[in-house]
C-alpha cells in the first residue's frame, strides 16, 4: 500500500473517533470558531517579506525523528521574529508526531496566518481546522474526489479559511478550480521520498495564473528559493531543513537573510 494510501486509511478512523468524541457543536463554541482569518495568500504576496511558509514539523515518513520535542512556542515565535511569512503545522500524530494542541499553542503566540497542514478527507477536519485557529487548509489533489474538493473548498471559504490545494502532476493540476486561493507543487515523489526541485521548474506553466504559487518539500538552500522566485513562485515551503537539528528559528533566519542579501 502507497504511504499516502495508508495515511488516508489511518485518517478516515481517527476522524470518525474524533467525530463521536467531540460533536460538531462543541467545535463551534471554541473561540476562534467566529474570529476572522488572517489572509495566508496576502502574507506570502507582502513586498517586505520573501515568501516563506516555515513548518513545524517534529517527524516524518521519508525521514523519521526529526526534532521530537521541539517547542512550537519557542519555535513558532522564533520563525516570525526570523521573518517568516506564515507557519504551517502538521496535526498528524501518528505519522509525523503533530497534534491538534501545537497547532493552538501557535495560534496562541503569533498573530500570523497558519497553515494547518493535515490529510483533509472529511468536513469535520475544515470545521475543527477553523476551532483551532487556523487560517488556512490544506487539500490534497491525490486523496480527493473532483466533488469533494468543490464541498470542501466552499465549506472552508464559507469560515474564512484559505485553501492551498497540493499537485503532483499535471492531471492533479487539471482537478484545480477558481475558487482556491494558493496551489503547491510538492517536490517530493511519494514512491521513493525524492525530493527535486526541478519539479516544481518544470511544471511551472501549466499552473493556474491567477493562484499563488508555491514550492513545497526539500527546499534546503537559499539559492533555489531565488531560481524558484525567479521562474515565478511566490512562496516556499520549508520544514525538515529548519526543523533537523538544535534551533530551527536560528537556521530559519539566516537563510532568509541569505536570500534577502542575494
Ligand atoms: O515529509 C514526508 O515524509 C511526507 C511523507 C508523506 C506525505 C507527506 C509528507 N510530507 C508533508 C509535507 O508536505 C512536507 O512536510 C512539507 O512540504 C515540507 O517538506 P520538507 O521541507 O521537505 O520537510
Amino acid at each position: 500500500m502507497s504511504i499516502l494510501k495508508e495515511i488516508v486509511e489511518h485518517k478516515k478512523k481517527e476522524v470518525a473517533k474524533d467525530k463521536s468524541l467531540y460533536p460538531i457543536t462543541l467545535l463551534e463554541q471554541s473561540i476562534h470558531f467566529d474570529a476572522p482569518c488572517v489572509s495566508l495568500s496576502e502574507y506570502i504576496l507582502r513586498p517586505d517579506k520573501v515568501g516563506i511558509i516555515a513548518e513545524f514539523k517534529r517527524k516524518s515518513p521519508s525521514k523519521g525523528a526529526i526534532n521530537l520535542y521541539a517547542s512550537p512556542e519557542e519555535v513558532s515565535i522564533g520563525y516570525m521574529q526570523a521573518g517568516a511569512s506564515a507557519i504551517s503545522v502538521l496535526t498528524d500524530k501518528n505519522y509525523f508526531g503533530g497534534s491538534k494542541e501545537d497547532l493552538k499553542t501557535v495560534r496562541k503566540y503569533n498573530f500570523c496566518p497558519i497553515l494547518r497542514k493535515e490529510f483533509i478527507i472529511d468536513e469535520y477536519q475544515i470545521l475543527e481546522a477553523k476551532s483551532i485557529g487556523a487560517d488556512a487548509i490544506l487539500l490534497i489533489a491525490s486523496i480527493l474526489t473532483d466533488d469533494e474538493i468543490k464541498k470542501f473548498t466552499s465549506l472552508a471559504k464559507s469560515l474564512g479559511l484559505e485553501i492551498l490545494f497540493e499537485v503532483h502532476d499535471e492531471e492533479e493540476i487539471g482537478k484545480f478550480i477558481p475558487e482556491i486561493d494558493l496551489i503547491g507543487v510538492n517536490n517530493r515523489n511519494l514512491k521513493t521520498f525524492k525530493t527535486d526541485f526541478n519539479y516544481s521548474l518544470d511544471i511551472f506553466n501549466k499552473l493556474p495564473t491567477d493562484a499563488v504559487k508555491i514550492s513545497e518539500s526539500g527546499i534546503n538552500d537559499p539559492k533555489v528559493v531565488s531560481q524558484l522566485k525567479t521562474a515565478g513562485y511566490d512562496g516556499f515551503l520549508i520544514g525538515e531543513y529548519f526543523m533537523a537539528g538544535g534551533h530551527p528559528e536560528e537556521k530559519c533566519k539566516q537563510f532568509i537573510d541569505a536570500i534577502k542579501n542575494n
